[in-house]
């Protein structure tokens, strides 16, 4: 396998995953190379090119070696730091993703790899900002904690000039989704796989985590107590997987098959197989300045006040994101408003702050 393969043609579609060697990159990289096949069978002449990149040079060769033998029109090339790795890896890349950083261990928050995984992160935004094209890149961040690290990318990214930052930044939450669907069906006793997934919104972690049963098909059928167990189990589900794991890191599997999900959104909307793409992402609304990140912000930003990055659905184009739907939050139920959303603002207000005095006060 060449160690880099140069892409000089502008129909290559270029990933770059940055923490490609640990659990969540592995597995995420298998599940892109053999689940981006068909999008390029589709069509002819297209390339989509993997740029893996950890900083555990022999860990990421042999994972990006052993993936190269699968037979998939999905190209990979390995990088580490010697030799300009992390340039090599970003440049044309369209598309970052990024789940370089600690996991946690039992009796740990999240918020406490903030320190770690901030520096981290931070280096990683330095070289973005060095090296793709901010105009159209598409950064997903998984690292934890999210709701305090986009923060830390969108306002670094910023800080080298990049005006439109937060268009192109996203946090990954989509687990939480994944997870309200599978423990609704759980909870309900259901073998249905059609239904859409359980809306979620807010952050992404414990009870900054909102999921949105009121609009969630099926979920009228439970009991308080069960919706109340429900709602519980979705906001500290990422725990059940610590603590099952007991030291050896969290959940890398089901986060890989979420990530897939929404980059291969992202690698369809950059083939121009699709005009625009439809998810849910931790985003900033508003900047320091008061500017709206899109049309639709300002409603979701009145129902949050106080709070400058949500999750929430929006439209993505080639041009970042396009426009903000508040409409899910607008037809949440009575508890739902005066219960869960009060606790997730004040909660993922401070989170968010911690990560722009992190920024503010960084070298
Ligand atoms: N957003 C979400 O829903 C979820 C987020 N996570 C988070 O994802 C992150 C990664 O988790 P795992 O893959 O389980 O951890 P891991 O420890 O298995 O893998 C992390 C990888 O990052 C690499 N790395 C460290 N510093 C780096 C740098 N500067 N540049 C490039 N690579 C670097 C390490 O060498 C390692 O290979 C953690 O922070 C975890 O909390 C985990 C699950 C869900
Ligand atoms: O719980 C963790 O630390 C990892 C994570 O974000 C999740 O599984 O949702």
């Amino acid at each position: 396998m060449p160690h880099y393969l140069e892409e000089q043609d502008s129909h290559v579609t270029k990933i770059a995953v940055l923490g490609a060697a640990g659990g969540i990159g592995q597995s995420l990289s298998l599940l892109l190379k053999t689940g981006l096949a068909p999008l390029v069978l589709r069509s002819p002449g297209s390339h989509v090119h993997m740029a893996m990149y950890d900083v555990n040079r022999d860990a990421v060769a042999g994972a990006a070696t052993d993936l190269s033998h699968i037979d998939t029109p999905v190209s990979v090339s390995f990088h580490a730091p010697d030799d300009a790795g992390l340039e090599r890896a970003l440049t044309r890349a369209q598309i970052v993703v990024i789940p370089a950083g600690v996991p946690r261990k039992p009796g740990m928050t999240r918020d406490d790899l903030f320190a770690v995984n901030a520096r981290i992160v931070a280096g990683l935004g330095d070289a973005i900002a060095a090296h793709c094209d901010l105009a159209h890149v598409a950064v997903l961040l998984i690292s934890n904690p999210v709701n305090s690290l986009v923060p830390v990318l969108v306002e670094r990214l910023a800080a080298h000039g990049a005006e439109q930052a937060a268009r192109h930044v996203f946090g990954l939450t989509q687990l939480d989704a994944v997870r309200a669907s599978t423990f609704l069906r759980d909870a309900l006793g259901s073998d249905s796989h059609d239904m859409p997934l359980v809306p979620v919104v807010g952050g992404h972690s414990g009870d900054t985590i909102v999921p949105l049963l009121s609009q969630a098909p099926g979920a009228d059928a439970l009991s308080p107590d069960a919706r109340r167990a429900l709602v519980h189990r979705v906001q500290y589900g990422g725990d059940e997987v610590v603590q099952a794991k007991n030291g050896a890191g969290s959940a890398t599997l089901s986060m890989a098959y979420a990530a897939a999900r929404v980059t291969a959104k992202f690698v369809e909307l950059q083939m121009g197989l699709v005009p625009e793409l439809h998810d849910t992402l931790y985003v900033q609304l508003r900047d320091a300045r008061g500017r709206l990140l899109a049309p639709g912000a300002e409603q979701v930003a009145e129902l949050v006040p106080g709070v400058e990055y949500f999750s929430v659905p929006v439209t993505v184009t080639g041009k970042g994101v396009s426009h903000v739907h508040g409409e899910l939050l607008a037809r949440m139920d009575a508890h739902e408003r005066a219960q869960l959303l009060p606790v997730c603002v004040k909660n993922l207000a401070a989170n968010i702050r911690a990560g722009q005095e992190w920024v503010a006060a960084a070298p």
